[in-house]
């Protein structure tokens, strides 16, 4: 039997893996210790542990284990990087280049950077989503001291052309930060092939706990420095002060060993019946996928159903199917989507736009059931409309 609602909002969030949640038990009652604490054999039960969850973070994505500094999510790690790097290399320059369909975390924080008296290019994209690498390449000046671009889109899974993104940057001595919350555990990201100085993700994304995440700060070639924005004990070498969340960072890690390993068997379980779905919604007339279907997550169909009202169609099964119009924060916000518009899709064809994101809990039969359910609900709605309008 089906069990409902389906979840199909895996670019939200996951559930955690039954596996990472086991590793993480122990952490929370008889090995409580702090990492921090030197002089007892807790402390060094825990430090041991966030060791080995270090490693396993790194490994995921070509770093070496000190190089990861562990926060609280994507969130924190993206204010980190961005915020970081603009106090530290004030006596360098000002100016960072980001793009307009960034995730919020970078947005915002990008729009702080102005506030406080920095420059910012916002580089546009094309319908779709991608950036001009010869406009990022332009927009590069002697006062730029950081190229901010994120891996893959969260509400499309466009995939951006990071290793050349990282060779430009490399070229100008310019530092590359990348927000990759959606890309790691979902596709092989190296951040020394693909030339990432920093880089953002987060447990919550790969079947890991809520509320934790890295950043990867670059040691050698060039060795990235950066001002913490959280003071305190000197934590995570000095970047992020605070007493490190041990089970959450267990789980982390555990998450990330089970992705590196499963990731290449899984994401071709589960692009498959991404294919499966997306080509079988877009037989019926007018249904159109927003991005770039070459450069792509495995796990995400962005659609628009023209001539349909997206709240009706959201609302018609809801009830049964978890998606979104988008990302999680904004779904409450009855604005259209800021990724879609700066593609040059209209406000009305954005408001009738899902965003469908599958994971490893997927199942075929599931896939049958939104099938099966999306497509009677646009029936309906398309006839209810009058004729003409
Ligand atoms: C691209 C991107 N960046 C950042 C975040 C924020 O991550 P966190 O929830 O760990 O703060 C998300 C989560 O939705 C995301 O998709
Ligand atoms: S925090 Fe993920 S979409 Fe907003």
């Amino acid at each position: 039997m089906l069990k409902l609602p389906v979840y199909c909002d895996y670019n939200a969030t996951t559930p955690c893996d039954p596996r990472v949640v086991e590793a993480m038990l122990p952490y929370f009652t008889e090995q409580f210790g702090n990492a921090a604490s030197k002089t007892h054999s807790f402390g060094w039960i825990a430090e041991e542990a966030v060791d080995l969850a270090r490693e396993q973070v790194a490994r995921l994505v070509g770093a070496e284990p000190s190089e990861i500094v562990f926060t609280s999510g994507a969130t924190e790690s993206d204010n980190l990087a961005i915020k970081g790097v603009f106090d530290m290399y004030a006596g360098k320059g000002n100016h960072i280049i980001t793009c307009v369909t960034e995730h919020k975390a970078v947005l915002d924080t990008c729009r702080h950077i102005e506030k406080m008296g920095g420059e910012v290019t916002w580089l546009p994209v094309n319908s779709e989503g991608l950036i001009d690498l010869s406009q990022l390449e332009a927009a590069i000046k002697s006062t730029t001291i950081l190229i901010s671009l994120m891996y893959a889109n969260n509400e499309t899974g466009v995939v951006q052309q990071v290793p050349e993104i990282g060779a430009i940057a490399k070229k100008h001595g310019v530092l590359f930060f990348s927000d990759a919350t959606q890309a790691v555990g979902k596709i092989p990201v190296d951040v020394k092939r693909d030339g990432i100085d920093l880089m953002a993700f987060s447990a919550h994304k790969l079947y890991g706990p809520k509320g934790v995440g890295a950043l990867y700060v670059r040691r050698k070639n060039p060795r990235v420095r950066l001002t913490a924005q959280l003071d305190g004990g000197g934590h995570e070498r000095g970047m992020r002060s605070g007493t490190l969340n041990v089970p959450g960072i267990v789980g982390f890690g555990k998450a990330c060993e089970i992705c590196r390993n499963e990731m290449e068997t899984e994401s071709r379980r589960i692009s498959g019946w991404r294919n499966k779905l997306e080509a079988s919604l877009t037989d019926l007339p007018d249904v159109l996928v927003n991005g770039n279907t070459q450069n792509r997550l495995p796990n995400v169909s962005n659609l628009s159903f023209a001539e349909v009202d997206g709240e009706g169609l959201m609302l018609g099964f809801n009830k049964n199917i978890a998606v979104s119009s988008g990302s999680a924060c904004t779904s409450a916000s009855m604005e259209p989507s800021h990724v879609l518009k700066a593609m040059g899709i209209s406000d009305e064809l954005a408001f009738a736009s899902l965003r469908f994101s599958l994971g490893r809990f997927s199942t075929e039969e599931q896939i049958d059931y939104i099938l099966q359910q999306v497509k009677a609900t646009v029936d309906r709605l398309r006839q209810l409309k009058p004729a003409g309008i």
